[in-house]
């Protein structure tokens, strides 16, 4: 591909990304939901401008207590973010990725709404492959982004699960045994794309973190309906945008 590496230039366009000149700031928040971005760019952001609709993954920069960031959709599933996020960070630049998603709960002691910070993401994936590495690789979040976040979380008050998560490529399994697998082995939710994230990242030597909330619990079928997806996980998004 004929990109300039971590150029900046906000006249390239990619096939999935076109700014047309519009700035993407460092630091970006990711979620899944391309309306979860637009409510956060409407709801949050000052000074907004929009840098992609290409597809519908609309994408918003802004300015957030004095600091500049953006918010962008990423699909679902590790192909769509590790695309995503692969543009974002070789072509233009960006420094910091947090993915803010959903996900359902695979432990008790977890309940709708509460926070997962990702420490680590396990997964059923073959994205790694790729790297052809002599060995298994332990998939991690950037562990500055997680002591900022952490501390965030602690001044506003609101408490986190830490821990280790499952990037899955499968929503609906026809193995229903599988997550009670994860379970004992301690994975605290399912969701499909932090794998891929921390991943890329770390390849091109660059911070990210997932932060989730609790949209279902798959043991106990308890469920927020899509619209709470789209905009009620705000004390993720507070936590979030603390991180420019
Ligand atoms: O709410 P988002 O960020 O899309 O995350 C979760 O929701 C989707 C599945 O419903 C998958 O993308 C999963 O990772
Ligand atoms: O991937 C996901 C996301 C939310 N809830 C689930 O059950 N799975």
């Amino acid at each position: 591909m004929n990109y300039t590496d971590n150029g900046r230039n906000f006249f390239t366009e990619t096939p999935h990304i076109k700014p047309k000149g519009a700035e993407i700031a460092e630091t970006i928040l990711l979620p899944g939901d391309p309306l979860r971005a637009q409510f956060i760019a409407e709801t949050y952001l000052e000074d907004v401008v929009e840098f992609n609709r290409v597809r519908g993954m609309l994408g918003y920069t802004g300015t957030y207590n004095g600091n500049r960031i953006s918010v962008m959709g990423t699909g679902m599933g590790i192909p769509s973010m590790s695309l995503y996020s692969w543009e974002l960070i070789h072509v233009f630049g960006v420094k910091n990725l947090i993915r803010i998603g959903s996900a359902g709960a695979i432990q008790d002691k977890l309940n709708l709404y509460d926070i997962v910070f990702a420490i680590g993401a396990s997964t059923d994936s073959n994205y790694a492959k790729q790297y052809h590495l002599p060995g298994y690789y332990s998939i991690t979040a950037s562990f500055d982004l997680l002591e900022k976040a952490k501390q965030t979380a602690d001044r506003q008050g609101q408490a986190v699960h830490i821990g280790n998560v499952l990037s899955s490529d499968i929503f609906y399994n026809e193995d229903s045994t599988a997550l009670n697998k994860w379970s004992e082995m301690g994975i605290l939710c399912a969701e499909m794309e932090t794998a891929g994230l921390y991943m890329n990242a770390a390849r091109a030597g660059v911070n990210a973190l997932s932060i989730l909330t609790i949209s279902d619990h798959i043991f106990r079928e308890e469920a927020t309906t899509p619209e709470e997806r789209q905009t009620s996980f705000t004390q993720m998004m507070e936590i979030a945008l603390e991180l420019a």
